[in-house]
């Protein structure tokens, strides 16, 4: 059984995210009306090696003709260097408008084939097939598309939507089990914006799911994506209430980034994860949160076998987060941005936040 979640909004072509098993067998006959000849699919070497050769035939069977282009795993290939291979390789595949580009893999080919089809011939439609659970509850739906620089966090990138988003639960059974608990981090993160319930679910029976519980991981794949795209249907280029979606991201990316993107310390996941941690404990510190729910966050990332405190990530010195942090593309004139909460489901974004009172909470928690 599968189930389509619709995701539209004023600004883009309406297009559907489909969770279920098995689907990677009928990718070629589900994406077959959306491109005429080719599809380039674009993904890492450890993904080609394990899905590659199904994903390939499936598509070839629906009369496509399809292409691996893969890129080295890890975050390391949102880059530049790799931005300008993947395009000249759709160029030399003769790829035109009428073609597509497949983005089979986490969220690092996810972000980087989304902005390679964004830019190639100023625009060609994609579809993305997540296979990391990352992937299949946040960064395939959205279109969002970017790039690292050494300067910061997806600093180079576009709004590109996907025109079908095909994410197979199955796929999930060969993913690393810390790359099960970094996409968990994701999970936890739609809860605690807006669905209180689903976050109690989470922390209880659902926790099964950060271990690999694949009837748990169906449930958090659709509430995620539902609450996703809810939000990104009401405003697509992050003009407001999108933002919602960066909670835990602002001290995130700064952790990320001070650590070079180097995901065998820090996953992307794990830094979401202590970011959350930080936004409740910042927000219980400035009286917008009771202390308790606070405490329940810090449960809840911690049973799922994620970091909850700085000391056990690295060794961080708070005036240069706090330099990372007013880079963050949410910062207005130097001024940091936060997304904080008033309780469990209940995140708001709050603009204007004085530095000093965060660098003091940084050193309060840890930082030098
Ligand atoms: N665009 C967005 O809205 C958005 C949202 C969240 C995160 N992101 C970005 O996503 C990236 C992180 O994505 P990720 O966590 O998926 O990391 P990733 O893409 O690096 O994948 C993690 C690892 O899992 C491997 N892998 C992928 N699928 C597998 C499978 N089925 N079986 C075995 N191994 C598999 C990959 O080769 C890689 O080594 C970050 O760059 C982050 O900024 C973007
Ligand atoms: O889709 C969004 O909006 C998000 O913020 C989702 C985040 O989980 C994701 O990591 C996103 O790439 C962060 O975006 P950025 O604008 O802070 O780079
Ligand atoms: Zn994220």
């Amino acid at each position: 059984m599968s189930i389509p979640i619709p995701v539209s909004g004023a600004g883009f072509q309406p297009y559907e995210v489909i969770v279920g098993r098995g689907l990677l067998a009928s990718l070629g006959s589900r994406i077959a009306p959306l491109a005429r000849g080719r599809a380039a699919v674009v993904t890492d070497e450890t993904v080609a090696a394990l899905h590659g050769p199904s994903a390939l035939s499936a598509l070839e069977a629906a009369g496509l003709r399809a292409r691996l282009l893969t890129v080295p795993p890890g975050e390391g290939s949102k880059s530049f260097a790799e931005l300008e291979r993947v395009l000249d390789r759709l160029a030399a595949f003769g790829l035109d408008r009428t073609d597509l580009v497949i983005a089979l893999g986490g969220g690092v080919v996810g972000d980087l084939a989304g902005l390679a089809a964004a830019l190639y011939m100023r625009g060609i439609d994609f579809v993305q097939v997540p296979t990391t659970l990352l992937a299949q509850v946040d960064s395939s739906v959205g279109g969002k598309t970017a790039i690292d620089t050494p300067r910061g966090k997806n600093l180079v990138g576009a709004f590109h939507q996907p025109r079908l988003v095909v994410a197979d639960i199955d796929l999930l059974s060969t993913l690393p089990e810390r790359q099960v608990r970094s996409g968990w981090a994701e999970v936890l993160k739609h809860g605690l914006i807006c669905d209180a319930a689903f976050f109690d679910w989470l922390a209880g029976e659902g926790a099964a799911g950060a271990s690999g519980d694949p009837a748990a991981l169906e449930r958090a794949v659709v509430r995620s994506v539902q609450i996703k795209s809810a939000i990104v249907g009401e405003d697509e280029k992050e003009a407001g209430r999108r933002a919602l979606l960066n909670l835990g991201h602002t001290f995130g990316h700064a952790l990320e980034a001070e650590l070079d993107f180097d995901e065998t310390r820090l996953t992307h996941g794990e830094a979401v994860a202590l970011g959350c941690v930080l936004a409740f404990r910042y927000s219980a510190a400035e009286g917008f949160c009771p202390t308790g729910d606070a405490e329940r966050v810090v449960g809840a990332v911690a049973a799922a076998g994620l970091p909850t405190s700085l000391d056990q990530v690295g060794s961080f010195d708070a005036d240069a987060l706090l330099k990372r942090m007013a880079g963050d593309k949410k910062a207005e004139g130097g001024r940091l941005t936060l997304v904080l909460a008033r309780g469990i489901g209940e995140a708001f974004v709050q603009k204007g936040v004085d530095r000093k009172t965060v660098g003091g909470f940084l050193r309060a928690e840890g930082a030098a």
